[in-house]
Parts: C-alpha cells; sequence; structure tokens
C-alpha cells in the first residue's frame, strides 16, 4: 500500500483544530467495545496530538496534508510523550444533554488499581455513568500525572507522604504547586465534538472553573465520591480540606 492510498484512508478520521500558534490533530472515531462490569459497551475513541513550533516534527511549518503527517510518524518517537484521548459515547454531538468526565491520569490508581487514591474506581465509576447516561464522553488527559507532576516526581512524593506529609504539603516541599493541571487542550476537542451543554462529573471547582472560564457549554457538575478506605481516608480528605474540593451535587454546594 503506498503512501497515497494509506493517506486517503486516513483522510476522514484526521481533524485538524487550529487555536492561535498550536494545531491540535484530532483522529478517530474509532470503535471501542470496552468491558464494563462484564458487559460489552461500544465506545468511540478518539486521540490527539498538540503541535507546537516542533522542529522535526510534522507540525512545524503550519502547513498540514494526511501525507507528510504519515511520513513524520515513524521518526516521531511519539511513544516518548504524552497523547491523550477521549472516549464518547451515544449521539454526543446532537444529544440534549451529556455528562462528561476530565480525568488526570493516575498510573497506580487506573492501572494497578491502587487505593492509595480513589481515581481508579472514579475512571470505571464515570465510564459507567456516561454509558448508563446515554450520551457522553470521558477525556483521558495522559500529562496530568500526579496532578500535572509526572509519575516519577509522584513517587517522591509518595515516599514523602509516607513520612506524614500530605498530598499537598509533598507538592509543595518538591518545589511544585498544589495543581498544575492545564485543560485547554481537552476543551478545544471537546468544543468540537459538542456545543450543545454538558455536565461534568467532578468532585473539583477548579476543573469547572477552567470549563466554565473557556466559553464552554456547561450546564452543571455531578459529583463523584466513593472507594473510601483506610487507604485512601487521608488523601480524601486532604481533598475536601486543603484542595477545596466540593461535597455536593451542585457547584455552590
Ligand atoms: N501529587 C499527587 N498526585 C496524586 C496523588 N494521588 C493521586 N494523584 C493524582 O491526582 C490526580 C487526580 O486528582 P484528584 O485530586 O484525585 O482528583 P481531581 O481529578 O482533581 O478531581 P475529581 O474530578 O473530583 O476526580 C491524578 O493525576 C493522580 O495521578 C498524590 O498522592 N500526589
Amino acid at each position: 500500500m503506498g503512501n497515497e492510498k494509506v493517506a486517503s484512508l486516513l483522510e476522514d478520521k484526521i481533524n485538524v483544530i487550529k487555536s492561535g500558534e498550536k494545531s491540535i490533530y484530532l483522529v478517530g472515531p474509532i470503535k471501542l467495545p470496552v468491558n464494563l462490569n462484564g458487559e460489552t459497551t461500544i465506545f468511540q475513541w478518539y486521540c490527539w496530538l498538540r503541535c507546537e513550533n516542533m522542529a522535526g516534527h510534522f507540525c512545524n511549518d503550519g502547513s498540514y496534508n494526511t501525507e507528510s503527517i504519515i511520513e513524520t510518524l515513524a521518526s516521531s518517537n511519539l511513544a516518548e510523550m504524552q497523547q491523550s484521548s477521549v472516549l464518547v459515547y451515544g449521539d454526543f454531538k446532537a444529544s440534549n444533554d451529556a455528562l462528561i468526565r476530565m480525568h488526570s491520569i493516575c498510573h497506580t490508581g487506573d492501572i494497578f488499581g491502587s487505593k492509595r487514591c480513589d481515581c481508579g474506581f472514579q475512571l470505571k465509576q464515570a465510564m459507567k455513568m456516561i454509558a448508563d447516561h446515554g450520551s457522553g464522553a470521558l477525556f483521558y488527559l495522559a500529562n496530568h500525572e500526579g496532578r500535572g507532576i509526572g509519575l516519577f516526581s509522584k513517587a517522591m512524593a509518595y515516599v514523602l507522604q509516607e513520612q506524614g506529609l500530605d498530598t499537598v504539603e509533598a507538592n509543595l516541599e518538591l518545589g511544585f504547586v498544589d495543581d498544575a493541571r492545564n485543560y485547554d487542550d481537552a476543551i478545544q476537542v471537546l468544543k468540537t465534538l459538542r456545543s450543545n451543554p454538558v455536565t461534568l462529573i467532578t468532585n473539583n471547582p477548579r476543573k469547572l472553573e477552567a470549563l466554565q472560564k473557556s466559553g464552554a457549554n456547561v450546564a452543571g457538575r455531578v459529583q463523584l465520591w466513593g472507594d473510601k478506605s483506610e487507604f485512601n481516608e487521608k488523601y480524601l480528605e486532604t481533598k475536601v480540606v486543603r484542595s477545596g474540593h466540593l461535597k455536593g451535587g451542585c457547584p455552590d454546594e
């Protein structure tokens, strides 16, 4: 198969979202059958790549064609970088209301099922809530590890926490801010996929604020608490007491 043929197969599945200096290359939808609590649920999956003055990569000159993307893929070493993605359920573009979650990657909680946090529970529960609701999207934000400090630094923060520091103190002692996450790219992708109202699944007021400030059509928020155990009790308490996470279903509760 030549480059031209491959390009023509991919053309309809690539969407270029331009915003100032940067471009976001969005690939999808791709059918993704997912095992959700023992049942197969069909999601549509999209993955994106942000490109910003990356000399040597396919995004450096602002021009774009599918063939040039394919030509540079193999030499771009994308496995060394983080790419985020979104799982979409139902008629996400047209439905009147939809549930969305901006889920920050948690290697330990999402993959290993660590009980030090509630991330793995929230991931599965949010996917279930979205499917039960009939329309929605779960954004899996791969550059958010450790609230934006990266996996290695999160491991260092865990070591400090084992000496009694809470999650916020550990981040600060390592020279980070408490929360360094940015939602801009995910919001751009959301706006590309849907303009109708969305309800955000979160306990974190900063996520809600980021979405509202962006001008996205936000109908409200639903909370997601659960999976409390002796292992994450302090972690959950710190989220409420130090990071201002909300207990209750509405933004102003
Ligand atoms: N720095 C740090 N990050 C952690 C720790 N435990 C989990 N995380 C990260 O925290 C992020 C999730 O943030 P949370 O504060 O649990 O929840 P949230 O995403 O802000 O809010 P919700 O939308 O309500 O889930 C993930 O990226 C995890 O990797 C920790 O002990 N220290």
